[in-house]
């Protein structure tokens, strides 16, 4: 967990969304290169939803304008659109690069081997659903080592959501990019990625809460243009187009953007800022109050496609309160994933919650404390407790059925046999009613 303070964020295996920035470092640090202006720190600019603009050279940036006759320093520009052009305001996200040679300039998409593990087949099952920790193989990338485990609906149709594992032994084929992720000190990663076919994350409004708390604007750090200069290497392109991989070639770095303008970028959140809150009086309030990010669905105000939800250490001090998660049914689906540590409400059965591991909970299908866990919170004296110290787990909550994939239900192997029967198979009848006065 990273104190506030802390700068690199500490999660090694970073909970997806953020991925992306992840690379840009990486590769900032590491591709070998011949003429490149980047910082010698890792520089950020910090906010939510802004409109930034940066440039690694003073002047890359036309002023007033975005598309010059001719662009200062010889740049092309071009426009990335992360919304319909008409989108409303609010909620439009483009940007403006200005890059060394424009995107376009590559051979043809050709097919690449990429097996099942991108494909966007779900099968939709009531069962709860755990899985033990996902096998990290020996000598894959980043890119071999994604799979979809589960996720709803259909890329082409711009409808839908995936959830990934990932495991890497090794960096990335160097002048390889989708991203681009290479290992620090060849350390394995491993981490988890929520998909959205469509949309973008939001801040969760605050209500009652007020102007502060939870994930605040000023924690996302989005990074300083910095580029790479090699028009000469022969670089491969990896798309990963509607659950299969293409591959082309181009004859220049894609990391080659030296400014930019826009509300369209990656960014990143150190989940050891999260504010978190709680009840300090009774009962257990709905995690929906610890949603870092959402997606909402628009069809229905406060109905999300994608809540990213978080567990972080926190006190817990209600009084005369059950205080782990109730018994439930719910209409939005949950899939839960442990970064480190352990979870309050689950532990037993084979094998357990385990961090690197998952569990479904699909739309309507019950699930809570296991035995053991109830007993615990039942009979536990109700002093102040710090619970998750050392512990992250997360959930992506969805308004989708979510199914798995044939990968994530037999070919990992990592789904626990008997996990609804251990945990819950075990709840005793402990119904004492009165007695009842006796009738003729
Ligand atoms: O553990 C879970 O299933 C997630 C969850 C957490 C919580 O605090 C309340 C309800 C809930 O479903
Ligand atoms: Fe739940």
């Amino acid at each position: 967990m990273a104190h506030p303070a802390d700068d690199p964020p500490c999660f090694p295996q970073l909970p997806t969304l953020l991925y992306q920035v992840v690379t840009f470092q990486e590769q900032q640090e590491t591709m070998p290169v011949t003429n490149f202006r980047i910082p010698e720190r890792y520089e950020y600019q910090t906010g939510f939803a802004a409109n930034l603009e940066t440039e690694a050279i003073k002047g890359a940036l036309p002023i007033g304008q975005n598309s010059p006759q001719k662009c200062p320093y010889g740049l092309y520009a071009e426009k990335i659109s992360g919304t319909a052009f008409t989108a409303p305001r609010w909620e439009n996200q483009q940007t403006w690069a200005y890059r060394i040679i424009p995107s376009a300039a590559h051979s043809s998409f050709e097919p690449a081997p990429s097996g099942n593990r991108l494909k966007t087949k779900f099968n939709q099952i009531p069962n709860q659903l755990r899985w033990d920790p996902f096998d990290i193989n020996a000598d894959v990338d980043w890119i071999e080592g994604l799979h979809i485990v589960a996720g709803s609906g259909d890329p082409a149709l711009k409808n839908g959501i995936a959830y990934y594992i990932y495991g890497a032994t090794k960096s990335m084929n160097e002048k390889t990019a989708m991203y681009r992720v290479n290992l620090v000190n060849d350390e394995p990663i491993r981490g988890y990625i929520l998909e959205l076919f469509n949309g973008h994350f939001q801040l969760p409004e605050l209500g009652p809460i007020g102007s502060n708390c939870l994930a605040n604007a000023r924690d996302f750090q989005i990074p300083v243009a910095a580029y790479t200069h090699d028009s000469k290497s022969t670089w491969t392109v990896v798309n990963k187009f509607c659950g299969q991989l293409f591959t082309s070639k181009q004859g220049h770095t894609p990391f080659d953007v030296v400014a930019w303008e826009g509300r369209y970028y990656p960014y990143k959140y150190d989940l050891g800022r999260f504010n978190t809150i709680g009840t300090i009086s009774y009962d257990h309030p709905d995690p929906s109050l610890n949603t870092v990010l959402t997606a909402n669905s628009n069809a229905h105000p406060g109905t999300a496609i994608a809540d990213f939800v978080i567990f972080p250490p926190r006190w817990l001090v209600g009084e005369d309160t059950f205080r782990p998660p109730s018994y439930h049914r719910n209409c939005m689906s949950e899939f839960m994933g442990l970064i480190e540590g352990s979870y309050i409400a689950k532990g037993a059965g084979s094998g357990g919650f385990q961090a690197a591991g998952a569990s479904l909970h699909n739309c309507m299908s019950s699930h809570g404390p296991d035995v053991e866990a109830f007993d615990k919170a039942s009979n536990q004296e109700l002093v102040p407790v710090k619970v998750g110290t050392g512990s992250m787990a997360f959930m992506f909550e969805s308004c989708y059925m979510v199914g798995v994939t044939d990968w994530g239900l037999k070919m990992c192997q990592k789904v626990q046999k008997g996990y609804s029967e251990e945990s819950w198979g075990g709840l005793k009848d402990l119904f004492t009613p009165p007695e009842l006065p006796f009738r003729e």
